[in-house]
């Protein structure tokens, strides 16, 4: 039995880091352990602007512990008013992507697309400039089912956005169900997906069997067991279209344990060692560095890092809650035992 691994520094393709107060937690956790990370750009208000980015890049890199490289990759939040100039003045100030949040999907997307027609102008821009795109990827509408809602998006809204745009990068973020990892897989050159730590170790039986658990409530939500099966495969596949972002989203405890709680588990604490649990199960660590460490940065045409962090088998405890800004988090797993530990 494998004791102890040591693979390059991974990078974190998606994760919230928040603002204000919330960064000292957020930004430290994922400094730990990521060299790099795509921060999404839904704050309220959202990071709509070349200038919004800078700004909050420089709160971001304020929250860095001394003398750590991390490095934060900004991302615009698309709107129905974003025009190709703000697409190139991003791109201008070093922001790698672009964010398509359909309007009402998830946590504070109140701003986002209402409809895709009115972003082809900006997505023909980022084509031209190699800008990424990154997708939640739902429909809104309330008459599709919210456990159905990725496929539809699949089917009505990305496929069509693929063709479009032939040169376009697309990242169909978080994805939760064979539909998407079989979408991903056979799409056309240049569409890659993110898969988180929650995705992988759970279905939605573990939120909803024996009571309801909020910690495990996030979007898009925790589908059953056999396309938890099927992102597994994808993770562990080798196939380099699919890599990691945590989608690790802190959201304090009294707004989770709640009786309208919000969406998003927060993974920044724990988020190597969780995947390490999960492609250890799957009898795969050997693939572990590959999608943690190596696909995501030739995606988006990025060095690979060249340090490395080392993972123990050192059975331990996960904190019940963290301190975050003047409250607290419940992280996931918390409580529970983890058989992996990141070596500082
Ligand atoms: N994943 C979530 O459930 N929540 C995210 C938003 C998102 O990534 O959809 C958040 O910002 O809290
Ligand atoms: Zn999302
Ligand atoms: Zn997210």
């Amino acid at each position: 039995m494998t004791d102890q691994i040591t693979i390059t520094r991974p990078d974190d393709w998606h994760i919230h880091l928040r603002d204000g107060q919330s960064l000292e937690r957020s930004v430290t956790d994922a400094a730990r352990q990521f060299s790099r990370a795509i921060v999404m750009p839904n704050l309220v208000p959202p990071v709509i602007t070349a200038e919004d980015a800078a700004a909050y890049e420089a709160r971001i890199r304020q929250n860095i512990p001394a003398g750590n490289p991390f490095q934060p990759l900004m991302v615009l939040y698309l709107t129905d008013n974003t025009t190709p100039e703000m697409v190139e003045q991003a791109h201008a100030k070093g922001v790698v992507a672009a964010k398509l949040y359909p309007a009402g999907a998830t946590t504070n997307s109140d701003s986002g697309v209402t409809d895709i027609n009115a972003t082809f102008p900006a997505l023909e821009k980022m084509a031209e400039l190699g800008m990424k795109m990154l997708i939640h990827g739902e429909v809104t509408t309330n008459d599709i089912d919210i456990f159905d809602r990725e496929k539809a998006f699949i089917d009505s809204i990305l496929s069509v956005i693929v063709d479009k745009f032939p040169t376009l990068k697309v990242v169909l973020e978080h994805i939760t169900t064979s539909h998407a990892a079989d979408f991903v897989r056979g799409a056309r050159e240049g569409v890659a997906a993110t898969i988180t730590a929650h995705h992988l170790l759970y279905n939605r039986n573990h939120m909803l069997v024996g009571g309801i658990r909020p910690h495990y409530f996030c979007l898009p939500i925790l589908k059953r067991n056999t396309h938890q099966e099927a992102l597994i495969e994808a993770a562990i596949s080798g196939n380099p279209r699919f890599f990691l972002g945590t989608d690790s989203a802190p959201h304090a405890r009294d707004k989770k344990e709640n009786a309208c709680g919000c969406a998003g588990c927060y993974t920044a604490y724990t988020a190597i060692e969780l995947y390490a649990e999960t492609f250890e199960r799957a009898g795969a660590l050997d693939k572990l560095q590959a999608f943690a460490s190596e696909f995501g940065p030739d995606f988006y045409g990025l060095p690979r890092n060249t340090d490395t962090v080392t993972l123990k088998r050192e059975p331990w405890t996960v904190p019940q809650t963290l301190p975050f800004a003047d409250t607290e988090i419940v992280p996931l797993c918390a409580g529970e035992t983890l058989n992996w530990k990141l070596v500082d």
